[in-house]
């Protein structure tokens, strides 16, 4: 389902797929990628190993917890740029500081895509997915945290995932 419907190259489209645990930035980030010949990057993967440890274990993250973590998906941020493929991150980014990190000083390259849905809907899906590190335990933590942003880009996680897609694709005007 090719978003791009010509050839122009999306200079520096950087988007973080942002929510709580569960809300679908994994699944929506990597459907994107594929629908617009851009590249997917999962947060997780540049968390140290003691912060998957630790919410495995079913504690919550603090806000020194995943400084480093911050710190390394902006360094991720500024090495795509170059590339001028669009990119997307899926990372929790739950608070305005940490969103203030990954977007640099106002990098314009950055938005921030926002998947919304309620802690039921979130729970049911955390209740039936298999082989992941992060317990379901902590989806209140996530609320908690939640600090949902003023001026990005949003999604309504009750519709299936092709229909987000579309309707992202359309929104960060890849289609
Ligand atoms: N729009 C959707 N409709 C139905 N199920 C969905 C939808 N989006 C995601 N899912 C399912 O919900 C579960 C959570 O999705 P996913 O792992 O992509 O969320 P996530 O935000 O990346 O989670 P985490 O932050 O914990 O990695 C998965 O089992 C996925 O298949
Ligand atoms: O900021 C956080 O608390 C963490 O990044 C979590 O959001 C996990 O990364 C993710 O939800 C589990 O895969």
């Amino acid at each position: 389902m090719p978003l791009i419907s010509n050839s122009t190259a999306i200079i520096s489209m950087i988007a973080i797929i942002m929510g709580v645990s569960g809300s679908g930035k994994s699944t929506i980030g990597e459907g994107l990628a594929e629908a617009t010949g851009g590249e997917f990057f999962d947060g997780d993967d540049f968390h140290p190993q003691a912060n998957i440890e630790k919410m495995h274990a079913g504690h919550p993250l603090t806000d020194e917890d995943r400084l480093p973590w911050l710190e390394r998906l902006r360094q991720l941020i500024e090495d795509q740029e170059v590339k001028g493929k669009p990119t997307f991150i899926a990372c929790s980014a739950l608070k305005k500081s940490y969103r203030l990190i990954l977007e640099g000083d106002g990098d314009p390259a950055v938005k921030f895509v926002f998947l919304e849905g309620s802690f039921a809907l979130i729970k049911e899906r955390l209740d039936t997915r298999k082989g992941h590190f992060m317990p379901e335990s902590l989806l209140q933590s996530q609320f908690d945290a939640l600090q949902a942003p003023e001026d990005a880009i949003t999604a309504d996680i009750s519709q299936t995932p092709d229909a987000i897609i579309k309707e992202l694709g359309a929104k960060l005007g890849l289609a």
